[in-house]
């Protein structure tokens, strides 16, 4: 029997939050029993049929004018078209969204994301992890260092480009989003 696929579908526009997306894969790969795959918007004309095979799907963009990009946004009004047959209904779905800025109105996107999920009857999974970075005693080197509950969030400074950010922190926080939407997979394909 072949492995349950969990997606990532991505917007990138200058490689950061593609290296978000990465950090996602790499989560996803630490759980042997499922299969990760990444998919940028650009390319999703011809993996449909993956998206609709899969157990789980994890929307990322970046925050363009405090929203999901224009590049997302339109894989979500193509995505309509399973929309009219609720043809992802009881999938999984997760989120992340990565901004220049510390706040950036980040969860402006994320709720496009989760609003995305609930239209297609997905099922939303969170990051499941505590806040970092909001204590005396805390670092901006801590997990969730951006504090976001409902998906992994990261920040890239606007003069460095994504060979250095998003910082390791925000990656980590990334790959555990993966991790955690694959074991929650797995879960639920039980038996089915
Ligand atoms: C058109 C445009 C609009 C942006 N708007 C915002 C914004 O509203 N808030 C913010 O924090 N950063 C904003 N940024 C910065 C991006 O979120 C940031 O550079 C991000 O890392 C880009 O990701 P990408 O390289 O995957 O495209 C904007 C960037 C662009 C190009």
């Amino acid at each position: 029997m072949s492995k349950p696929v969990v997606a990532i579908v991505y917007h990138s526009g200058y490689g950061h939050t593609k290296v978000q997306a990465e950090a996602v894969l790499a989560g996803i790969k630490e759980v042997d029993a499922v299969e990760g795959v990444l998919i940028s918007v650009d390319e999703v004309d011809s993996k449909w049929d993956v998206l609709d095979g899969a157990a789980a799907i994890i929307f990322g963009s970046p925050i363009y004018m405090g929203n999901v990009s224009a590049g997302f946004q339109g894989f979500a009004e193509k995505s309509s078209k399973r929309w009219m047959s609720l043809a992802w209904k009881d999938k999984l779905a997760a989120g992340f969204v990565n901004s220049g800025s510390q706040s950036g109105d980040k969860l402006q996107g994320l709720n496009a994301l989760i609003t995305l999920s609930q239209q297609h009857g997905m099922i939303w999974v969170g990051l499941g992890l505590h806040p970092g970075n909001n204590a005396s005693t805390a670092s901006v080197n801590d997990l969730n260092r951006l504090g976001g509950f409902g998906g992994a969030f990261a920040q890239s400074n606007v003069d460095q480009g994504a060979d250095v950010v998003p910082p390791e922190a925000d990656r980590k926080t990334a790959a555990h989003l993966g991790k955690r939407v694959a074991e929650a997979a797995v879960r639920w394909t039980k038996g089915a």
